[in-house]
């Protein structure tokens, strides 16, 4: 109907081309100045009586019968009317010319009208179009999708991540599989927590022996993925459960313990695999992976708490015990991948008060004064490689109880950073190409409020700056969060191991979350993840429809050429409405829809690989959500227009037609097309005069 309407447009008028567009509209028992002639010998569609005279009774309804003045009628009609009397005023005979009171459109103006409103009317179409097949397809696809949780157990705290696999339609990538990861009710934690991520804390590695703490540190995040998951694909969900380095360093009976009271899927996963897993899901959320042609990949240095993994493709096989081939969709990799345990920030702070220790080996290890410590800072410290023979603390608690004391200076403590164990073992491939350092080196970079472009010497001063804070000052300098007391350690640190350990400079790293997204300045993270919101399509949809109709009216106001079928639309909604002007002006029409695409915002595990499929790590997706941000509001002048015609209909339809001065009648009526400025002027003198 729409479109029929539009292609009415274009078909020549059934007067011939050249005939004019429909008179303006004039009701029954008026007797407006068309000239010096009377309205009498004007014809009207159905509605209208024959017998030359207007209509008896019109109302703004019967407006759809109204046609385009019809010149051959007008002359029947005219020759009728002259049998009532000579008074009778006849149209000119020029076929069809409007009243010469009415002004002609200039055509050019109109087809610039109807030119825009049709490619409007076909944008928002194809907009439809498109949604409803998002829409559509996004619901068959989740119908054929796998559903897998992973645990992360890492040595500072446990996380859940649950992610939904389905097959990948893209062309541009050979990629099988699709993952999105599932985020819902992750409730953001506190500014001083870097992911929002569902986590249990502490690591596996304090809970051996402890029972109540291992469910406590399990049930929570079971219980969550199982809410992200339908109930219908929980039987064929997998989980798995992923111990990394804190587990990896325990005694055997220890964690054999862990494994025999968590589950039979947990594993403890090689440093290899933990490095490999992080590449892999790194490169896919920055879409490295599965492109044709391919693409270069970006290493990845992940910095636990405990160790620290390194990955990057590397065409030299010369260390094989890090050389690890892998194909994914239809690209081979190459890749160096190793884990240096103790690497990690918590393990190296441990190491920096083992060094200490040892140069102080008569001191009692109840008191230990820490160069990268503030002044003014006194804490408990377990220590679990500082004595020969671990001793057990309270509740399993394995490590010698030591008293730290702050007592900083930044050159000693630049230098006990780089003891730590930094060089790279023998023999490993140095890193070399772009890398992206994600996990600790990111909470470093956000703890100092550092952008992405901060460079090392940055870090560095912004450590100095924070060690030699007073310990009051400090601990309230930032939000609350684990490990404060550790920053002044961890600057120096990690400039040290960047540089003297793996000889990687500034310009081959940029700092990021791991989910993809490079470290930008914190407005912008912050901005960026409050914008991404879901909307419901269905509701979506119905506002473009409705947003399409008020667009059509406003344009119908503007142009005064739209087809009648829209300006029907129109009209009805103020015909009834005799209230004040300001009150049918008032109709409040705002949309707002935002535009954003939905990073998960969440850190990606080490990526999990299919136990029943080849050894082919999945890769992880985002979800794009749509949500454009536009404001369209009918502007209150065109309603304001379109209220002043309605107006002018009902003050004439309502018997008041003697009301009406013939030629003010007629000069509102022809007014019609001038500006809406006008109008109001004369909508105001109307109301006079009805005073
Ligand atoms: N301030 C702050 N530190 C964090 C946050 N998340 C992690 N960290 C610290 O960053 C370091 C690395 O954290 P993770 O990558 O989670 O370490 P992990 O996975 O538990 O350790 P591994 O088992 O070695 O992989 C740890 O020392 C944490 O203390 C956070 O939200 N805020
Ligand atoms: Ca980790």
């Amino acid at each position: 109907m729409v479109f029929g309407n539009i292609t009415q447009l274009f078909t020549p008028n059934r007067y011939g081309a050249n005939t004019q567009p429909p008179l303006p509209y004039i009701p029954t028992g008026s007797s407006p100045d068309v000239g010096t002639s009377s309205p009498a010998s004007i014809a009207f569609g159905n509605g209208g009586s024959k017998n030359g005279g207007l209509r008896h009774s019109a109302s703004l309804q019967d407006f759809s019968s109204y046609h385009a003045f019809d010149p051959e009628e007008a002359r029947e009609t005219d020759s009728s009317a002259k049998q009532w009397g000579q008074n009778e005023a006849s149209f000119s005979k020029d076929k069809g010319g409007l009243p010469p009171s009415v002004p002609k459109p200039s055509t050019s103006r109109r087809k610039w009208i109807r030119a825009v409103m049709i490619v409007t009317c076909l944008f928002l179409f194809a907009s439809l179009v498109y949604i409803l097949g998002m829409y559509v397809y996004t619901n068959w696809s989740r119908g054929a999708s796998r559903y897998y949780v992973v645990f992360d157990c890492g040595s500072t705290g446990t996380r859940a991540y649950v992610y939904q696999a389905s097959i990948n339609y893209k062309k541009d990538s050979s990629l099988p599989i699709v993952m999105k990861s599932l985020t819902e009710g992750i409730s953001r934690k506190s500014s001083g927590r870097a992911y929002d991520r569902m986590e249990t804390e502490p690591g596996f590695d304090k809970l051996v022996n402890n029972r109540t703490g291992l469910k406590k540190a399990i049930k929570p995040l079971i219980q969550w993925a199982e809410r992200q998951i339908p109930k219908h694909a929980h039987r064929t969900t997998s989980l798995f459960v992923y111990a990394t380095a804190g587990v990896r360093r325990l005694r055997a009976s220890d964690s054999s313990w862990l494994l025999g009271n968590v589950w039979e899927w947990v594993k403890i996963i090689s440093g290899t695999e933990e490095a490999y897993f992080g590449w892999t899901a790194l490169n896919y959320q920055t879409s490295m992976l599965g492109a044709v042609p391919k693409k270069a990949t970006f290493g990845a240095l992940d910095l636990g708490g405990s160790s620290l993994q390194v990955t990057f493709e590397n065409e030299e096989r010369a260390h094989n015990e890090t050389n690890l081939d892998l194909r994914i969709g239809s690209v081979n990799h190459h890749l160096s991948a190793y884990s240096l345990a103790g690497y990690g920030l918590n393990d190296a702070f441990e190491r920096s008060v083992v060094q200490l220790l040892k140069r102080m080996p008569n001191v009692n290890n109840s008191e230990l004064k820490h160069p990268c410590l503030n002044s003014g800072y006194e804490g408990q410290y377990v220590c679990s490689q500082c004595g020969s023979t671990v001793k057990r603390g309270k509740k399993g608690k394995s490590g010698v109880p030591i008293k730290l004391i702050g007592a900083p200076n930044w050159g000693e403590c630049s230098a006990l950073a780089k003891i730590a164990p930094c060089a790279l073992p023998d023999g490993y491939p140095r890193p070399h190409g772009q890398f992206y350092a994600v996990s600790g080196f990111f909470v470093v970079y956000r703890f100092f409020n550092l952008s992405a472009e901060a460079s090392l010497d940055d870090v560095l001063e912004k450590g100095r700056e924070f060690c030699e804070k007073a310990w009051q000052v400090a601990r309230t300098s930032v939000s609350p969060q684990p490990f404060i007391e550790q920053y002044c350690f961890r600057a120096p640190y990690i400039v040290s191991l960047l540089r003297e350990g793996l000889y990687i400079t500034d310009k081959q790293i940029i700092i990021g979350s791991g989910t993809g997204k490079a470290l930008s300045s914190t407005l912008g993270l912050k901005g960026y993840e409050t914008l991404s919101m879901k909307i419901n399509p269905v509701a979506l949809i119905s506002v473009l429809f409705v947003s399409l109709i008020l667009l059509l009216c406003a344009l119908s106001r503007v142009g005064n050429c739209m087809p009648r079928f829209f300006r029907k639309s129109c009209l009805p909604l103020f015909k009834h409405n005799s209230a004040s002007a300001s009150s049918v002006l008032n109709i409040p029409s705002p949309f707002r829809l935002r535009w954003s695409h939905m990073g998960t915002g969440v850190k990606p595990p080490l990526s999990p690989i299919a136990r029943s499929s080849p050894r082919r790590p999945f890769s992880f997706g985002s979800s794009i959500q749509l949500m454009e941000s536009c404001s369209l509001y009918s502007s209150s002048s065109s309603v304001m227009h379109s209220y002043s015609s309605d107006s002018l209909g009902e003050m004439q339809v309502d018997n008041s037609g003697s009301f009406w001065s013939s030629r003010s009648q007629m000069r509102l009526q022809s007014r019609r097309s001038q500006s809406r400025e006008d109008l109001s002027s004369s909508l105001a003198e109307s109301h006079m005069l009805k005073m």
